[in-house]
């Protein structure tokens, strides 16, 4: 080959690497756009804006809802583990966003605490609640600020929870009463704690009507109880309804159905109850009022019905605030006490410990008292441990932002629902030390408290839609397990079939009930009547 050959040759080889080249890049170029389109995170956004958060892929239509276990909350612990700690959920045609660590919580209940300071509103929250005119489904709107101050205010202030201390003190002595009467035989504490819990709020919500011609029902605990623990049972069914909206009106599981079953029960025992007082006090003459001095909720809820300034409250509103009370009231604190009670009676040394402390604050002459609460801090550690390992309501109440906003850097779009993991937060072995053993000691000489400012423990929930019943439901936990381990000591019915499994659910519970013995531990028979 001649040099210039040589040359033409290579002009014409650069010529056609060129041409090479050229037709390389454009292939190249297409397979990669092909590439992209084809598995381009499927979080990202074309406007600019922060993409969606990372997430499991999921079916056309139904999204991830096949592949959802009974275990929400350790399923979720585990896809976190793949997808970090805010991942995306599609399931049915509504968005998902699940978060579990403290740092991202507190950009939802602290910083952003208004934005999302809605609820997620499912098909049977609605329908229990009045269409959401309650404290719990309702969105943040003036209703819900309206009824929780009043519920705050009111209910829950120091100067009521002071008035109302009597029907604490008589309804957990009758606890004590009907445990004694039990001695020795197999008892189901959690049975027991519900229905002293249900007489508790039944008085301090209409107590003077018992005297006054109102309900009068010998039963009417057990009954409410019964209604209660089916509304919990519905709430736990997962509802197509709530995953494909256009589908609600054909509630095709009945859940609707059901808990409008369940509504109606409880709601012709509110409407009497209300018409009854309103009756009573039509009666009776203002003055007679004035001297009736202690004052039960139904009464407070009635002079905002006459306000004369302000939006007075509809009666439908005071059912919807009834209707929290009896829900969130009795199921949380009842599934509170028997996780503890479980780990106490396994673990004699814990036992002993509190009743030590009870021996010395209370005396073993001598019933407990709501007085005796503060100096007793073993239990109080007890507490908190159980609501640790288990916050009964493991996923708080899902929320709702109110407009587009963005959290850990990921968008998050208006309306989708926002899961708070706090059930797997409280075991991050990150933030706590043997996460899963119990023992109360990690909370002694700490200022871990129930009020969700360090969003490492916050069982209560935090931020404007922490638990409206807090502290009620702190005096009500320290008042019954000090008076049950005080007056009784306890040993499981079976010691074999000790165990700690749960049933995830709206509430955490054991999922074969504590069944246990109690037997006399006070020498004087007389502390037990
Ligand atoms: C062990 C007992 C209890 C626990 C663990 C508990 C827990 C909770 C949680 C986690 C929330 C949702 C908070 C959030 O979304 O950030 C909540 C809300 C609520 N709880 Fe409780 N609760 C308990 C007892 C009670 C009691 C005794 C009452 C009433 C007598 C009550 C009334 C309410 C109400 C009305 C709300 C709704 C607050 C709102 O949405 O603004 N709770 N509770």
């Amino acid at each position: 080959m001649t040099q210039q050959n040589i040359h033409a040759s290579g002009l014409s080889d650069v010529g056609n690497n060129n041409a090479l080249t050229l037709l390389l890049v454009t292939i190249s170029s297409l397979i990669l756009a092909i590439l992209w389109y084809k598995f381009k995170p499927s979080n990202s956004s074309s406007n600019g804006a922060p993409p969606l958060p990372p997430g499991p892929r999921s079916l056309p239509i139904v999204g991830y809802i096949p592949f959802l276990s009974s275990s929400l909350h350790t399923q979720f612990v585990s896809i976190a583990q793949t997808y970090g700690p805010i991942f995306k959920l599609k399931l049915g045609s509504k968005l998902y966003i699940v978060i579990s660590n403290p740092e991202l919580s507190k950009e939802v209940v602290r910083d952003q605490d208004d934005i999302f300071s809605n609820r997620d509103q499912s098909v049977a929250g609605l329908t229990l609640t009045y269409d959401g005119q309650d404290i719990v489904i309702s969105n943040n709107n003036p209703n819900w600020r309206k009824l929780r101050k009043i519920f705050v205010h009111e209910i829950q202030s120091h100067k009521n929870l002071e008035a109302t201390i009597s029907f604490r003190r008589d309804e957990v002595r009758n606890c004590v009463k009907t445990i004694f009467g039990k001695i020795g035989t197999a008892t189901n504490v959690r049975e027991i704690v519900f229905s002293t819990e249900t007489n508790i709020l039944i008085r301090t919500i209409w107590e003077t009507s018992l005297d006054k011609g109102g309900v009068k029902d010998q039963n009417l605990g057990a009954k409410i109880d019964m209604v209660a623990t089916n509304i919990v049972k519905i709430f736990a069914r997962p509802n197509l309804s709530d995953f494909f909206p256009f589908l609600a009106r054909f509630d095709l599981q009945h859940v609707e159905r059901d808990m409008q079953m369940q509504h109606d029960k409880m709601d012709e025992l509110f409407t009497t109850i209300i018409e009854d007082r309103i009756q009573y006090n039509l009666k009776k003459s203002k003055d007679e009022g004035k001297n009736d001095g202690k004052k039960d909720f139904i009464e407070i809820l009635l002079e905002y019905k006459d306000e004369k300034d302000g939006k007075p409250l509809s009666i439908t509103q005071m059912k919807a605030l009834l209707m929290d009370l009896m829900i969130a009231g009795t199921e949380t604190t009842a599934t509170t006490v028997e996780w503890a009670m479980t780990h106490i009676i396994g673990d004699r040394n814990i036992m002993n410990k509190i009743q030590e402390e009870l021996a010395e604050v209370v005396g073993l002459e001598n019933k407990v008292e709501e007085s005796h609460a503060p100096k007793l801090k073993y239990l109080e550690a007890t507490i908190k441990e159980t609501l640790r390992m288990y916050p009964i309501v493991p996923f708080l109440i899902p929320r709702s932002p109110s407009k587009t906003c963005t959290v850990g850097g990921y968008t998050i779009p208006k309306g989708c629902t926002i899961i708070l993991n706090v059930w797997s937060i409280q075991r991050d072995p990150h933030y706590w030390e043997n996460p899963l053993e119990f023992r109360p000691e990690r909370f002694l000489n700490t200022s871990w408290d129930f009020k969700g400012t360090n969003l490492v423990y916050f069982p209560f929930g935090s931020g404007r839609r922490i638990c409206a019943g807090l502290p009620m439901a702190e005096k009500m936990l320290m008042y019954i397990l000090a008076s049950l381990l005080h007056s009784f000591d306890w040993r499981l019915a079976k010691p074999e079939e000790h165990n700690i499994k749960e049933v995830f659910g709206i509430a955490i519970k054991k999922k074969t009930p504590l069944i246990c013995i109690p037997s006399q531990r006070l020498s004087d028979k007389s502390l037990y009547m």
